[in-house]
């Protein structure tokens, strides 16, 4: 039986494309394990989708200062150490790897031990944990064509996002059941999966006026609930949302998201006419900003700059996408875009 090793974490976005891979992993025969950090939100999800996990210390290789910079070179070097110890014991035959920073250290110690390490870039540009991964790696796999021309051309291919499967199942009846919506069209709002409190804020700010239209989901992140406003009728906020997301994609009709590759990828392949909030330039290296560009320009997507967002009515904004949701939904549908799974699971079956 072959053996693969998954490895990515610290925002959602390093994690769900790895669980989207398990059903055809495991269809092709592969026994797996998941190495992430011991506390991440890798952990719980992917514990709950009963694979082997391994946490190893992990640090975070920041761009500015702070004084666990000082520190976190040592997690990163132990982490390396642990990494090395369980691949070894294992033994895989193939590594592949989704990013974020806990990645590392596992890509480093699988090509120190001569074992083929994939990687998956999600961005138009590479993040900063996988620049350095690429140096290890075997092949380097985009979901966009434009992140190419940043790679070696020996190692980069173009294969999509893995999308989890059960997205595209998703059943209207039971989100309606769960929120008690239905009368009105339903907006959702997704921030990212640390949600956003400056998109958390717009949309308080001018919820009065978006209920009179639409009935609201809004998956505000960790600690983002707003106390004040439980009772209000027709909206209803989670802090993260795991297996009743396809329900709640089901339901509704128009979205609001930040810009997070991921996300879009699923909201392309749903069809769901989306107003896209970028993180800006100034908290990120602008990959979002990028990434909201690209889907803006081939009709997809509706983008409002963070900076702009107190200069507008988002009301009216998103009214109008739902009036205009059609010319949406018919410009995602001429997308030839495709679910990456099987491109990687070719790739993976390929190098191992
Ligand atoms: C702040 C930050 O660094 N953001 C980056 C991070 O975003 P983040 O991790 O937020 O990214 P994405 O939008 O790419 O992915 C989020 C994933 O979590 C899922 N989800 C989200 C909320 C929820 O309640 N339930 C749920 O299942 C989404 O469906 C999606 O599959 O990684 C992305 C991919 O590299 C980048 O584009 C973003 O710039």
């Amino acid at each position: 039986m072959k053996k693969i090793i998954l490895t990515g974490g610290g925002t959602a976005g390093h994690i769900t494309p790895n669980i989207a891979l398990l059903p055809a992993l495991k269809e092709a025969g592969f026994d797996i394990k998941y190495i992430g950090s011991k506390n991440g939100m890798e952990a719980g999800l992917i514990q709950a989708q009963n694979i082997p996990y391994d946490g190893i210390s992990s640090g975070k290789l920041r761009r500015y200062f702070d004084l666990k910079n000082f520190s976190d070179p040592f997690r990163v070097v132990k982490g390396l150490f642990e990494a090395k110890k369980i691949i070894k014991k294992y033994s895989p035959d193939i590594v592949f790897s989704k990013g974020g920073f806990v990645s590392v250290p596992v890509v480093m110690a699988a090509a120190f031990l001569k074992i083929p390490v994939i990687i998956h870039e999600s961005d138009i540009t590479p993040g900063l944990a996988n620049k350095i991964a690429s140096k290890f790696a075997t092949k380097i796999c985009t979901n966009f064509p434009e992140t190419l021309q940043y790679l070696p051309k020996n190692k980069a291919i173009l294969t999509g996002s893995p999308i989890r499967k059960e997205l595209l199942n998703g059943d209207k009846e039971a989100a309606c059941k769960l929120t008690g919506f239905g009368d009105k069209p339903t907006l959702m709002i997704i921030g990212g999966s640390l949600g956003s409190v400056i998109v958390n804020t717009a949309i308080r700010k001018a919820l009065d006026d978006i209920l009179k239209e639409f009935n609201v989901i809004h998956i505000c992140g960790k600690g983002n609930v707003d106390e004040k406003l439980l009772e209000k009728s027709g909206y209803l906020q989670y802090e993260y949302v795991d297996k009743e997301l396809k329900d709640f994609f089901a339901l509704a009709d128009v979205v609001v998201s930040r810009a997070g590759a991921n996300t879009i990828c699923e909201l392309l392949a749903l069809r769901k006419p989306n107003l896209l909030i970028p993180l800006s330039g100034a908290a990120s290296r602008g990959d979002q900003i990028l990434n909201a560009e690209s889907f803006e320009n081939a009709g997809y997507s509706k983008v409002i700059d963070e900076e702009t967002l107190a200069n507008i009515s988002l009301a009216m904004e998103i009214s109008e996408l739902y009036k205009n949701r059609q010319k949406y939904i018919d410009a995602m549908s001429n997308s030839d875009a495709t679910n990456g799974v099987e491109n990687i699971i070719n790739l993976i079956k390929q190098y191992s």
